[in-house]
């Protein structure tokens, strides 16, 4: 794995539910070309295909809750393996969701080159959410879910930024502004890159 991925930039976008991360590397792809992987999209993938594993996850997505590290990290594998030799690099949105998750990642597949951390205020993130839910017909898009969400994220998801910032990789992207404003940002951390 690690051969097939020299050279390859592996770029995490991390942050809170609703912060914007989804959204942030849409813009990144159209500009710079990468391969966007969501955590999330690839299981409501699962649940879609209507198998008994994505009933399982459904449910535990419909909680807020973090599914089993094992399952994300496989499906994250597959999807990169399937573009390694094409792709000059990955935006694995959603992932890590808590510490364990990245090192789990680097010890099968490869280390982060960047980390990005799309930081948004808790009521930012509520009140977005609360408008994609209208909709977005995803069974965590309601209030109750959402503070769920935000309670794992905080929990959970938080350290993450911290066990990447000894290795200075981290980049805080201040997501409180327009789509076009935080993209900016983004774009300096990223032209920085070459
Ligand atoms: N900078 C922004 N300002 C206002 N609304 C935003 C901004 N970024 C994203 N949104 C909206 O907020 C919601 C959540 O964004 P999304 O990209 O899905 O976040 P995430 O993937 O982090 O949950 C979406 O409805 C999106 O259109
Ligand atoms: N890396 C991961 N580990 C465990 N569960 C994950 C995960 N990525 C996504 N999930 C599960 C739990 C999340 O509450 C749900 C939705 O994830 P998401 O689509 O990334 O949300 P959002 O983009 O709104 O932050 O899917
Ligand atoms: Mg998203």
């Amino acid at each position: 794995m690690e051969k097939k991925l020299k050279g390859v930039k592996i770029i995490f976008v991390v942050g809170g539910p609703g912060s914007g991360k989804g959204t942030q590397c849409e813009k990144i792809v159209e500009k710079y070309g990468f391969t966007h992987l969501s955590s999330g999209d690839l299981l409501r993938e699962e649940v879609r295909s209507g198998s008994e594993r994505g009933k399982t996850l459904s449910e535990i997505m419909e909680k807020g809750e973090l599914v089993p590290l094992d399952t994300v990290l496989d499906m994250l594998k597959e999807a990169i393996l399937a573009k390694a030799e094409t792709s000059k690099g990955f935006l694995i949105d959603g992932y890590p969701r808590e510490v364990a998750q990245g090192e789990a990642f680097e010890k099968k597949i490869g280390s982060p080159t960047l980390l990005l951390y799309i930081d948004a205020g808790s009521e930012t993130m509520v009140e977005r959410l609360l408008k994609r839910g209208e909709t977005s017909g995803r069974v965590d898009d309601n209030e109750e879910t959402i503070k769920s969400r935000l309670k794992t994220y905080y929990s959970a998801t938080e350290p993450v930024i911290k066990f990447y910032e000894g290795r200075g990789i981290v980049r805080r992207i201040n997501a409180e502004g327009s789509v076009e404003s935080v993209f900016e940002e983004v774009c300096t951390h990223l032209d920085a890159l070459n």
